[in-house]
């Protein structure tokens, strides 16, 4: 595993954190490994609240990290337990067992999703949290790519988010205190930030209540039935919005597709296409060729322009 980075201390009582080792461009790959431990979201059952069955977590950890070596260094890695979480472990009666207890702090604390898959990789789960990232990621079971979404210069700390930026300040530290027991004092978080990019964020997270049943009738192919023009106008103020902040632009290709579908619907088809195409070149720089995600917006665009040529 090699790349244009290097780990060391990252100065600000972050633990350790990825650090460029020269000039990056944006959209550049600035990791690419083999997740160690894979967990496939499309299998097997979720507790009500959609997170993963704790039990399930340490069965998956414990077959596929086998190698002792690889073990000794995961037990290592830093962790957090929440009260919550604290409280799950004790009923899901794991807690008799320590190996296990430990491992699914550090899982809770280290993995990364990519929307089909929760992994942990190994590089890759060093990397510190910044609500002004300049870095994403993708991937699958097989491969987890971290790319650059903006130009980082040599010796700068490589930064993604843990958590999802469409929200305001208060939301993101509270989720953060929470759930990786850490205060984020990143530009977007610090006394001097940005009031209007926060009002923004405001903003696009009480637009993103209203689109979860329109995202769950594209899953199921059932847009006709659920979808009113509010929803085109909530979907096209996020899209507004969202290109204002750089640093969300992997919230944005993923409205920008959802819009695509809506007027695609609407018999809107030079808009859809342009929307998706605008999506399609988000998603490569996100996540990159090859992804699932990004396959299946090249897809879309490609029904898209053969329904318009006919
Ligand atoms: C996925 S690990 C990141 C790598 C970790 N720093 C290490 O040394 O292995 C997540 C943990 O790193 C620390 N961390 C990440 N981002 C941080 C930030 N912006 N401020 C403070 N601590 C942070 C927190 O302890 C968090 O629980």
């Amino acid at each position: 595993m090699t790349g244009p980075y290097v780990i060391r201390d990252s100065v600000n009582g972050e633990g350790d954190g990825l650090f460029a080792t020269r000039d990056i461009r944006a959209g550049e790959t600035v990791v690419e490994e083999r997740p160690l431990v894979a967990i496939d979201l499309s299998k097997g059952r979720f507790l009500p609240n959609r997170s993963l069955p704790l039990a399930r977590i340490y069965d998956e950890w414990n077959k596929q990290l086998s190698d002792p070596k690889e073990r000794k260094d995961y037990l290592k890695l830093s962790h957090h337990e929440s009260d919550a979480q604290l409280a799950q472990n004790r009923k899901d009666a794991l807690t008799s067992n320590p190996e296990a207890g430990k491992s699914i702090a550090i899982w809770n604390n280290n993995c990364l999703g990519t929307g089909s898959h929760d992994l942990y990789s190994k590089v890759s789960c060093r990397i510190n949290h910044s609500c002004q990232k300049n870095a994403t990621w993708g991937g699958n079971g097989e491969r987890f790519v971290v790319r650059a979404i903006r130009a980082i210069k040599k010796d700068e700390e490589v930064l993604i988010s843990y958590i999802s930026l469409a929200q305001p300040r208060k939301m993101r530290s509270d989720q953060l205190r929470q759930g990786y027991g850490f205060v984020c004092n990143c530009p977007a978080c610090g006394k001097d930030f940005d009031q209007q990019s926060d009002d923004r964020r405001k903003i696009v997270c009480s637009l993103n209540k209203k689109l979860p049943k329109v995202v769950a009738a594209a899953k199921l192919e059932k847009f006709d039935k659920v979808v009113r023009p509010e929803h085109v106008k909530s979907c096209e103020d996020a899209v507004a919005l969202l290109k204002e902040e750089p640093t969300m632009i992997d919230e944005l290709f993923v409205k920008q597709e959802l819009l695509a579908h809506l007027y695609r619907i609407e018999k809107k088809h030079p808009a859809a296409s342009s929307m998706i195409q605008q999506a399609y070149e988000g998603a490569r720089l996100c996540r990159g060729d090859g992804d699932e995600h990004t396959e299946r917006i090249k897809h879309a665009l490609q029904g898209l322009q053969s329904l318009i040529q006919s």
